[in-house]
């Protein structure tokens, strides 16, 4: 239950009669400050370790205003070991005794693995080890970076109830059938060590989206400070995966080693302070673990477990925000935004079952590169972190109307009725395939305030259903737009089919036509031909006839000519 302070644009605008100065909110699971990390990794996201283990796909998202401790959350402190240590811990007890050691065997794109040769293993080698030259030995489980804040600054977070709200997109797929049972339970600490000879192999990423460009966090550092950071592309596999090209992937064997490259990936990611946090983190951190399950030499199957510390949204006025501030803040709220209006799509295509709303998965780098565990292939957990400071109410309202919206997204799906589904979701774009469509049946769409007696409710819950109900005459007429569309553009089709059926018909007609009059021009010049031919033969012969001398006629004056020629001469002579 949130109520809004004195002062807060909330009570505000409730004073002036919009809007109301309480509002109720329900979550999966809720969470007191008194809460310890071993708690929260126990009530939230070890079933989702577990699914990891099997050979699933997880993702974790700490979300909330900046100040309300995601980072806390997700990376904890050295006695309070956060989220991501203890789901590492968790993988390494699994795997422990049956770690493939050779390094030859590497995650590829976003599903897939590869082999390595003799050069690469030693590429492999030398990029380990120049990250882990960068430390002196590392005492202790795990170190974060500065965690000491001015004295007045720890007064406050004294003063901070800090909450975690769960909730989870849960789309979850269904066990593999070839997985032996004992893989399903979950005794001490989140899954037995498995059976068989199957051994695994543990690699991480590490990068931080920021101003919506992808840098590697396990990169070295670059020597000048007047020198850019690489960005890395987001780019699609075969099967229309994304994955971060160019990412370094590092093999890790123990709990030590984790907690270096998490030193040297925290060293490298952008924090700047703002007004409201010392150590404000900027940027989307992304820790990716991949878990390759190898037979021999065989990778049987690729696991994906990813937890990202979204930076802190809020808005511009309050927290002091110029310059690269302001460009920050900018990309940080618009992806975030982004990230909304992806779980604010995927929820009305799921509750209206004409609806078919585009998902605006790839106007983010964020949302692109989740898109297939939002689409199905894993599952995704939003964990929502609020402070009670009353000067960031308003953002605290923001965020938990947010997490509502994806609250809605996995009341609608029960989870297990979802597993045979859940690989035909949602296609390629995006958009949500017929499948759950039919699923969900009309009992199903009704909400329960449907049925009730609507006279017994309080004033906020009546103007709760009036919303409801406007929010459903606008998807009804939404819809019947739609289909007054399809309609027109069926017609239209049908249409421009006749029209191009009708073209083809009249051109094959001329060209018959142009067949035939050819033909005959040519037999017509053919004729004539001929004609003029025996034409010229006659006039010919007829000349011929005209000029004709008998020989004897022609010897006989000849003759003459030559007498009469001798004599001239003999004349001429005398
Ligand atoms: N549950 C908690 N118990 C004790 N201290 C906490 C808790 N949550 C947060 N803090 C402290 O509050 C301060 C701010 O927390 P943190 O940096 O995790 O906030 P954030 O939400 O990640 O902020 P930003 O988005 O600006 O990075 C830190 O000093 C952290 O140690």
């Amino acid at each position: 239950m949130l109520h809004a302070p004195k002062g807060s644009a909330t009570m505000k605008s409730s004073e002036r009669g919009i809007g109301l100065p309480s509002h109720k909110f329900t979550f999966s699971q809720i969470f007191g400050p008194e809460t310890t990390q071993a708690e929260l990794f126990q009530d939230t996201i070890k079933s989702q370790v577990s699914e990891f283990l099997d050979g699933k796909n997880a993702l974790i998202f700490s979300y909330g205003v900046t100040n309300a401790g995601k980072t806390y959350t997700i990376l904890g402190t050295p006695k309070e070991p956060g989220l991501l240590p203890q789901v590492l811990d968790a993988t390494f007890q699994y795997i422990a005794g049956r770690q493939y050691e050779a390094m030859d065997l590497k995650p590829y794109l976003r599903n897939d693995a590869q082999c390595l040769g003799p050069d690469q293993i030693k590429q492999e080698r030398s990029a380990k080890t120049a990250i882990f030259a960068s430390f002196k030995e590392v005492s202790g489980f795990y170190i974060t970076n500065n965690w000491s804040l001015p004295s007045t600054f720890s007064v406050i977070s004294i003063l901070l109830l800090t909450c975690h709200l769960s909730l989870s997109l849960s789309l979850s797929l269904p066990l593999p059938p070839s997985l032996p049972p004992s893989l399903c339970r979950l005794p001490h600490p989140v899954v037995s060590s498995p059976l068989g000879s199957s051994q695994f192999a543990l690699w991480v990423s590490y990068f931080e989206i920021y101003n919506e460009s992808v840098y590697d966090l396990l990169q070295p550092p670059l020597c000048s400070k007047s020198k850019k950071r690489a960005g890395l592309r987001v780019c699609e596999d075969a099967a229309g995966d994304t994955y971060v090209r160019d990412l370094k992937w590092i093999h890790i064997k123990n709990m030590e080693e984790a907690c270096k490259l998490l030193r040297f990936g925290n060293r490298n990611r952008s924090a700047a302070a703002t007004k409201m946090n010392q150590s404000s983190s900027r940027s989307h951190s992304i820790f990716t673990m991949k878990l390759l399950k190898i037979d021999g030499s065989t990778v049987q199957r690729v696991s994906e477990f990813s937890l990202c510390d979204l930076a802190g949204s809020e808005r511009c006025n309050k927290t002091n925000t110029f310059g690269e501030r302001l460009k920050e803040a900018g990309n940080i709220n618009n992806s975030l935004l982004i990230l909304g209006k992806c779980i604010t799509a995927l929820r009305n295509n799921q509750t209206d079952r004409m609806k078919n709303s585009y998902i605006p998965f790839r106007e983010s780098k964020l949302t692109k590169l989740f898109q297939a565990v939002f689409c199905g292939k894993g599952r995704a957990s939003l964990i929502v972190n609020i402070n009670q400071c009353a000067s960031t109410y308003d953002e605290t309202l923001h965020v938990m109307k947010f997490s509502a919206a994806a609250k809605q997204v996995v009341q609608v799906i029960p989870a297990k009725s979802l597993e045979s589904l859940a690989p035909r979701l949602v296609g390629r774009d995006g958009k949500p395939l017929e499948a759950l469509k039919s699923y969900l049946s009309e009992e199903e769409l009704l909400d329960e305030e449907d049925e009730a007696d609507m006279s017994i409710l309080p004033q906020n819950e009546l103007l709760n259903v009036i919303e409801s109900l406007r929010a459903k005459l606008l998807a009804e007429r939404r819809k019947n737009l739609v289909q007054e569309m399809e309609i027109r553009k069926e017609m239209g089709d049908a249409m421009l089919q006749q029209l191009m059926e009708s073209e083809e018909l009249r051109s094959r007609q001329m060209e018959e036509l142009k067949e035939s009059y050819q033909e005959r021009l040519e037999n017509t010049f053919d004729m004539y031909k001929d004609a003029i031919k025996e034409h010229a033969y006659q006039c010919a012969m007829n000349r011929v006839e005209d000029d004709y001398v008998p020989v004897e006629e022609f010897i006989a004056e000849q003759e003459n000519a030559e007498v009469q020629y001798n004599r001239m001469s003999h004349i001429s002579d005398s």
